[in-house]
């Protein structure tokens, strides 16, 4: 594309035009920056990107678009804008030719349950629709070919190649999770959304957000850019969406749900609940999984799918790694793997266990979670009559001690057992020792993260799986 039908194309307070080169892409990112590209000075909150616009340059870049004042160089473009992550949005979608709106998308949002959520529509827009690509924490699936992504919700360029790159192989359904930190970044801005997810929302990332209404006001962002909401009934924060968007429609398990679990029925491995009167298996027992059913069961039928389809197609849906996950064993003992981090998530699992056993649960909690995060995990465990096993999860700049001493103090608070043991498999070995057969270990926290970050962010390679299966070992 050329400058001059790029800058006919996007808001700009000025420019300065100094050569005619040929526009292919965009990125805020210097290093990424290639021949001829535009680099976008974005301030971020770590650093300041225009910092690097020299680097830019040296790396190819041929047009500069920036928000605060700089030196302006020979044969380079520039264009100043009000708001350069408003700008790299704006300059991606045009660029790639806005191919969202060629796609049926969907986006996910809310503390708990995105990557379950949008995986289980992945996995029915693939069987119903032929194929799909599915955007989140678990990496990028453009059909089943798996790469990287470093955010859970990538940058707008990065976003909007993936969607060329499946309409490419004829993909054009796609579901992606929104992060409030990705919202809020603009790096969804001009994503044509036909269906918009709200899933639940409780406390997190308020060293970011601030305060609740700030982290909802950023999940909104979502609803307010999607076509159709759905958002969970049973969540206070979806009920507030609903007096928002009071054409949204709802699932959960309240009377007023447009799509409502009844009949719920919980066997060994299995749950059966009906859906508007059609009855439905999931692989799974953990009650926030019907939730996350729910809100993908909705989507489906309104993309056409009847009730009777989406059941038959879910039965043979096995669930996604470390999510309620059971670990084999001959103890006769319930060990699972689960990625509950935030304090509704533990809550969320604990009441899924059957009342009449014990459960022990072994975790930690990672250095830079909000320290209250500490202590509501603590009341959560004694609350639930639950065994903590108190262990490490990514101290970062904090240290097992701190931390175990303010989940200890959120356990005094109501009183319950526990029992400090630093190494992880140690505390697995201890935790699946003193359970009878019957009981439940939960190993939680750490999922699917192939990494233990000690000492700030350096990283020591971890793997949940393999250190339950030495600690069930050592029976
Ligand atoms: C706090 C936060 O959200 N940070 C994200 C944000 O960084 P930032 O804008 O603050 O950028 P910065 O590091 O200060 O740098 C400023 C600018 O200089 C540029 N730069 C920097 C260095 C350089 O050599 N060259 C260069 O051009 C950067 O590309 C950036 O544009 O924008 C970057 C590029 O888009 C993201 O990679 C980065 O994610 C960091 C790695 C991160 O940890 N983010 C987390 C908090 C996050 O976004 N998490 C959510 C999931 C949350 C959940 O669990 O639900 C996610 O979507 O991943
Ligand atoms: N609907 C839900 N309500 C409460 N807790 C949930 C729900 N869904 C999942 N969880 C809990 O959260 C954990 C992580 O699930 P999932 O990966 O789907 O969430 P996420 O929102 O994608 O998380 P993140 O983006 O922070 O990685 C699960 O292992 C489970 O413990």
């Amino acid at each position: 594309m050329t400058f001059d039908s790029l800058v006919e194309q996007i808001d700009y307070i000025d420019i300065k035009k100094q050569n005619d080169n040929e526009i292919k892409s965009v990125s805020n990112n210097s290093k990424l920056v290639e021949e001829g590209d535009i680099f976008v000075a974005v301030l971020g909150k770590l650093s300041d990107g225009h910092k690097y616009i020299d680097d830019a340059i040296k790396n190819g870049a041929k047009t500069i678009v920036y928000q605060n004042d700089i030196d302006f160089k020979d044969e380079i473009n520039y264009i100043k804008v009000a708001d350069s992550r408003y700008a790299l949005a704006q300059i991606s979608n045009v660029l790639e030719g806005y191919p969202s709106k060629k796609m049926t998308v969907v986006g996910v949002t809310g503390t708990n349950g995105k990557t379950t959520t949008a995986t289980t529509i992945y996995y029915l827009m693939k069987e119903i629709y032929g194929n799909a690509t599915n955007i989140g924490t678990d990496g990028t699936f453009i059909g089943d070919e798996r790469s990287d992504t470093a955010n859970t919700t990538p940058d707008i360029y990065l976003l909007n190649k993936i969607f060329n790159q499946s309409l490419e192989k004829n993909i054009d359904h796609v579901v992606l999770e929104a992060s409030s930190h990705g919202l809020i970044q603009d790096r969804l801005n001009g994503i044509d959304f036909n269906y918009g997810i709200f899933t639940n929302l409780s406390t997190e990332h308020l060293d970011y957000h601030k305060t609740m209404d700030e982290y909802f006001a950023a999940k909104m962002i979502l609803l307010e850019n999607s076509k159709k909401r759905i958002v969970n009934i049973d969540d206070p924060y979806g009920k507030k969406a609903k007096t928002k968007f009071t054409d949204c429609l709802t699932f959960g398990k309240e009377k007023e749900a447009d799509y409502r679990a009844t009949d719920i029925v919980k066997n060994e491995k299995t749950t059966d609940f009906k859906v508007n009167g059609v009855d439905f298996t999931i692989n799974s027992i953990a009650d926030y999984e019907i939730y996350n059913k729910l809100a993908a069961i909705a989507t489906l039928n309104n993309m056409g799918a009847s009730l009777e389809e989406i059941s038959e197609k879910l039965k043979s849906f096995k669930g996604l790694p470390s999510r309620f996950q059971y670990v084999e064993n001959d103890l006769e003992k319930n060990i699972i793997i689960d990625f509950a981090h935030t304090p509704r998530a533990f809550e969320a699992i604990f009441e899924s266990i059957p009342k009449d056993v014990k459960t022990y649960a072994v975790f930690g909690i990672n250095g830079d979670r909000n320290t209250e995060f500490r202590r509501l995990i603590g009341n959560a465990c004694a609350k639930n009559d639950v065994f903590a096993v108190i262990t490490t999860d990514d101290p970062k700049f904090d240290n097992y001690e701190h931390i175990t001493d303010e989940i200890v103090a959120g356990i005094d608070e109501i009183g319950g057992e526990y029992e400090r043991i630093e190494d992880r498999l140690e505390a697995m070995t201890f935790a699946i020792k003193k359970a009878n057969p019957g009981d439940y270990i939960l190993m939680l926290g750490k999922g699917e993260e192939h990494f233990m970050k000690f000492h700030g962010n350096e990283k020591t390679p971890y793997n949940e799986m393999e250190t339950v299966k030495k600690a069930i070992d050592r029976q």
